[in-house]
């Protein structure tokens, strides 16, 4: 247990990743009070039952009032309003800070409705998974992963501080990044990943119906995987896209480019830069697992 780093922490939206802090800042204690507000009303009961929350509702604005940090963990196409129904409860001083998955648009929608004396830390812990909602959270999701901090330029390093030794309490290692860059960075390890995920299944099913049967017959290695991924929350993921258009349309240019190289080489038969390319994507393998187990 740790000394509480908040008097109140709010959390906007305590679904997968707004649960899943809320039970890491009980398990650690890291504020006296957690309470949370959601739209769905069940989650918000959900939450309460569960334990993680000292108080629940539906109404932002109350959940926010009083608290020293209030953390967004609402689909990114959310931000807008519930920044804007937040606005006029805050306490001059509060931290504003989220878990979007995109930076650039968070403070667009955000910061204009953010009285004058409020700190916005925007946030992203890279860890997550394909399930959603309250129940589906849990304290052990990030620990040993990043979280990056999107700061802009003039906030308070303190404040920008106290955001960061929360995550990091939770186990998480901090990167600051320029909120452009996270996005491009995001685009292509995590945004595209996930858009070739959903186009594989998708296509796979559109296939006539005894194919789809054998689909799911043999879908016990490569593809399971791909499933799960395209498991993941169509609203999250639609509001992702949307809120990182160009930096997801310049991957998927380049992607497109390169695929159509790999489509050429097939139909040469030119199996020295299949080998070339797989091998090299071998070594990237190896690297990513031994980045982790570091
Ligand atoms: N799922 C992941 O892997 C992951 C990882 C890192 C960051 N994120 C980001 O975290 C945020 C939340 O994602 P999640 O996976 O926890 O989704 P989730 O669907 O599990 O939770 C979102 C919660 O927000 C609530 N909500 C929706 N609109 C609301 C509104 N207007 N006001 C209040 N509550 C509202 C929903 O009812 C739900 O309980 C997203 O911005 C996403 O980009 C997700
Ligand atoms: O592991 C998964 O299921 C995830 O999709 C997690 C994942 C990712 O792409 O790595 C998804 C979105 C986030 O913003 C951060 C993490």
């Amino acid at each position: 247990m740790s000394a509480p780093l908040f008097d109140r922490v709010a959390i906007i939206g305590i679904g997968l990743i707004g649960s899943s802090l809320a039970r890491a800042i009980k398990a650690e204690g890291l504020a006296r009070t957690v309470t949370c507000a959601d739209a769905n009303p069940e989650h918000a009961e959900r939450a309460k039952a569960l334990g993680i929350v000292d108080a629940a509702g539906t109404d932002p604005a109350e959940a926010a009032a009083g608290a020293d940090l209030v953390m967004l963990c609402v689909p990114l196409g959310a931000y807008g309003d519930v920044a804007a129904a937040i606005g006029p409860a805050l306490k001059p001083g509060v931290i504003v800070s989220d878990v979007g998955s995109v930076k650039q648009a968070v403070i667009r929608d955000m910061a204009p409705h953010l009285p004058e004396g409020v700190h916005l830390v925007p946030g992203h812990p890279v860890a997550g998974t394909e399930k959603s909602g309250p129940e589906a959270g849990f304290a052990g999701l990030f620990p040993g992963r990043w979280c990056i901090l999107t700061p802009p330029p003039g906030t308070d390093e303190a404040v920008t501080r106290k955001v960061a030794d929360l995550w990091r309490a939770c186990g998480m290692t901090i990167e600051r990044m320029d909120p452009a860059h996270h996005d491009r960075v995001l685009a292509i390890t995590s945004h595209l990943p996930h858009l070739i995920a959903y186009t594989i299944v998708g296509t796979a099913t559109d296939l006539e119906d005894h194919l789809r049967q054998e689909v799911i017959k043999y879908s016990a290695s490569g593809f399971r995987d791909f499933t799960r991924i395209a498991g993941s929350d169509p609203t999250m993921w639609r509001d992702v896209f949307l809120n990182n258009r160009e930096a997801v349309l310049d991957c998927l240019q380049r992607f497109n480019e390169d695929l159509t190289a790999l489509q050429r080489s097939i139909r040469r038969g030119e199996g020295d830069a299949l080998f070339d390319l797989f091998t090299r994507t071998r070594e990237i393998r190896q690297g990513v697992l031994e980045a982790r187990q570091a």
